[in-house]
């Protein structure tokens, strides 16, 4: 039998996973298809780490690993939905829902003291950050806006903010003494087992990592940010914004980059709040707060101060008072952009920024123009770029503009992604080397306390793989294809000398294949774009994360519209949803108002490519006549205007699923390759069809009032479907046909 892995995930995808995998194993199961569910939420890879304090019912098998081992062979068919990359806030948030519920798991250790704390602390570690993608990626990535998406947004233009020259948003970046200059590169050429050690200015040496272990050929990097001169830099885009009055905002990914991004967080939170963190930051810290948990760790820990917390309290409110401004998160909350590291991040940030005209909003809810600081200077010129472009030619008009779809380097944990096994808050002046198993050092920097040095991996199968999914990709379209490779680069001058090598083992002929810096990619592929003509990204992985919210937020308003392959290199695949990610926010809107505004589109599209993947395997074409129909059902749910709306009253992702079940069954019926298919469905349509007014209707009518999910990162079960489940009617078909 086949097999799919529909992924249990967090907040948004979770919810709308209650409503759209009942119909997935109904219209599935038909053509002897199993769907499985494996939970890789939060809440579950912590309970998978702590087996020991739970009883056996509480237990959760490490879904994770389990997955990780599948992604690896050719039996992999997994469809896998966005989840919480957690910061530490939200990993403590979700600890003590878990321990409400009765779950017996240790606090969250802050700063650990015990040999125990320091082995809770290194569970919890395991489960932080982006600690799910990369263990599936086994693959590289190719991410596009289909056509029936593309149309879509070409027909019926998303809003975009209106562009002024006179905008003064502009991106601020270190430029020296940052990750991109201090960066060195050295292609390794046998495998070797490499150690990281810092050698204090006494001679003392301290192994950081004692084993690395690299492949032949592997590109290893290392680099580091000078702590000194990122304090300043902060200082001084502070008084910057100060002076021109323009909103401050920060952008980070504190979430993949779990180790250095929380530090350089922590360092805008101190360097923002000078006065206070000179005045109080002994008191702050004795009680266990930290900048890197954000201005609202801080305000939410303040009562363990005891007497002088509305001291420190006021102190912060005069700071907010005087200029710059602070973007914020949420006005009407007070949350600003410092309050969370995890609730400001650039992928999503920066789009989301460009598409309303430059602008982010200010303490009272006002939009302004800003200064979009992003310390290291890798991409941050890309951008500047599309902003510069912006002021000069206005906003994009999603009617006519074309794509930029991306085929990305991530296989087997490349470039930056989780290099924070690799990253390190140096303790004392000296040097750290990275140093080869004959005792030869690789690299080495000169470094003072405080630095955030790190080294990051790229192996060279990887980058052939990429190279050949560049060129498949640039073949199948007749587009452009660009790598966005800077040759003044450590790491991007090895890899532009592999890609050179690698092109020659494709018939390239008659192709356009280019290398150019991002800076330069990015001018020419927003000039393609204003011209309605598609330039393939072909970058990196951090560009890859990037290049895949920017481009499409501009073109079809949103990333969750994304098609989203990782075509496995042992022969699987894995079908992310959408480029996007689990979207807090709509999940307080259900709680709220029960009205889920998540769209389910990335899913529809993951879950046809799945279904597709399965046929060639396992030589099932009643899988890709359910995949092709499903397609199908996708367009007429986006030209029929059946995705979610944004208001109340209006249809959400719960009436969006109904109505791809229902054109799902009407395509079914209609076609003619799998006759006994069309029959199975053909009831099934017309009783959806006949219903379609009742069925509505009940989804309709719940809507409007608060909903109990019994918990926010492990929702109870009952309540949950019976939350996104709500139509008696659709239910009892959808049952029906599971049998
Ligand atoms: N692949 C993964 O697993 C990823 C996970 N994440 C995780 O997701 C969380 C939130 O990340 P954040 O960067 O805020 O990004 P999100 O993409 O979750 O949210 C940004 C905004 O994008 C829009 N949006 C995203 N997806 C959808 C959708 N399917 N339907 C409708 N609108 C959508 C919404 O904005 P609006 O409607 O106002 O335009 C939303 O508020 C974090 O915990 C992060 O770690 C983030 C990225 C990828
Ligand atoms: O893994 C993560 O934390 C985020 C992933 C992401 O944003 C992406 O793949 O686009
Ligand atoms: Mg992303």
């Amino acid at each position: 039998m086949s097999t799919i892995i529909y992924t249990r995930t967090d907040e948004a995808p979770l919810l709308a996973t209650y409503s759209l995998k009942p119909i997935l194993e109904a219209f599935a199961g038909a053509a002897g298809i199993e769907v499985e569910t494996r939970d890789i939420s939060l809440a579950g890879r912590i309970l998978a780490q702590f087996p020991d304090r739970l009883t056996e019912e509480q237990r959760q098998p490490d879904a994770l690993a389990e997955l990780g081992q599948l992604a690896t062979t050719p039996e992999a068919n997994i469809i896998k939905l966005p989840n919480i990359s957690a910061s530490v806030p939200q990993l403590k948030a979700a600890v003590a829902e878990l321990q409400s519920q009765g779950y017996d798991l240790p606090d969250y250790p802050e700063s650990p003291q015990t040999d125990e704390e320091r082995e809770v602390r290194a569970r919890y570690a395991k489960v932080m950050g982006s600690a799910v993608n990369p263990v599936l990626r086994e693959g590289n990535s190719d991410r596009r806006a289909p056509d029936a998406v593309k149309n879509y947004a070409r027909s019926r233009p998303h809003s975009m903010g209106e562009w002024s020259s006179d905008s003064r948003t502009r991106v601020a970046t270190m430029g020296e003494d940052d990750f991109a200059t201090n960066e060195k590169s050295v292609v390794v050429e046998s495998e070797d087992t490499l150690r990281i050690v810092h050698v204090g200015e006494d001679g003392t040496e301290t192994v950081l990592k004692e084993s690395l272990p690299v492949t032949a050929g592997e590109v290893v990097d290392a680099t580091f940010m000078d702590v000194q001169a990122l304090r300043t830099f902060l200082a001084e885009q502070v008084r910057t914004a100060a002076d021109e009055d323009v909103l401050f905002s920060l952008h980070l990914k504190a979430t993949m980059m779990k180790v250095s991004d929380p530090i350089i967080f922590g360092h805008a939170v101190e360097t923002f709040f000078t006065d206070v963190f000179e005045r109080y930051g002994e008191a702050l810290a004795a009680a266990g707060l930290s900048a890197k948990d954000g201005l609202g760790g801080i305000l939410a820990g303040l009562d363990a101060l005891g007497e002088q917390a509305p001291e420190v309290r006021a102190a912060v409110q005069e700071r907010l008072e005087r200029l710059p401004r602070l973007s914020m998160v949420n006005s009407d909350k007070g949350i600003t952009n410092l309050h969370v590291p995890s609730d400001v991040i650039i992928d999503a940030s920066m789009p989301a920024m460009i598409r309303n005209g430059g602008k982010l909003w200010g303490p009272t809810g006002e939009e302004d123009d800003t200064l979009a600081v992003i310390p290291d200077s890798s991409y941050a010129g890309v951008y500047q770029a599309v902003i510069e472009d912006c002021q000069a030619n206005g906003a994009f008009d999603p009617t006519t503009m074309g794509s930029v779809p991306n085929v990305g380097l991530m296989a087997k944990k490349a470039e930056e992604y989780g290099s924070h096994d690799k990253t390190f808050e140096i303790a004392a002046p000296g040097t750290v080397r990275v140093v080869d198993g004959s005792g030869t050092v690789l690299m080495e920097h000169a470094v003072a306390a405080g630095d955030i040095w790190r080294a990051c991996q790229t192996q060279d199968e990887p980058i052939r793989d990429w190279v050949k999914l560049a060129v498949s990709r640039a073949r199948a379209t007749g587009d452009p294809a660009v790598f966005w490779l800077d040759e003044a680069r450590a790491h991007d001058a090895n890899l532009i000398a592999k890609v050179t090598e690698y092109l020659q083992e494709h018939d390239t002929d008659g192709l356009d294949i280019r290398i150019l810096s991002p800076v330069e990619a990015t001018k020419l592929s927003v000039e393609r774009l204003r011209a309605g003509q598609n330039t393939i990204s072909v970058t990196g992985n951090v560009l890859r994360d990037y290049n895949t919210d920017l481009f499409p937020i501009l073109e079809v308003g949103t990333s969750a519209k994304m098609l989203s392959v990782v075509p496995l290199m042992n022969g699987g695949g894995l079908f992310e949803t959408g480029a996007g990610g689990s979207a807090p926010k709509h999940v307080q809107q259900l709680q709220s108002e029960n009205y889920l505004r998540w769209d389910s589109l990335g899913e529809f599209l993951a879950i046809a490519e799945s279904l597709r993947h399965l046929a060639d395997r396992d030589d099932n074409p009643r899988a890709r006549v359910l995949g092709n129909a499903l397609d199908a059902a996708t367009e007429k749910v986006l030209t029929e205007d059946r995705s979610p709306a944004r208001r109340l009253g209006q249809i959400d992702n719960r009436g969006s699923h109904f109505y791809l079940a229902l054109y799902w069954a009407q395509a079914l019926a209609a076609q003619d390759e799998d006759a006994e298919l069309a029959q199975r469905f053909a009831p099934v349509a017309e009783e959806l069809s006949a219903k379609e007014q009742e069925i509505a209707a009940e989804l309709l009518d719940v809507q409007g009032s608060p909903v109990d999910l019994g918990g926010y990162y492990h929702p109870d079960e009952d309540k949950a479907f019976a939350a996104m489940r709500p139509s008696a009617t659709l239910n009892a078909v959808i049952d029906g046909l599971r049998g």
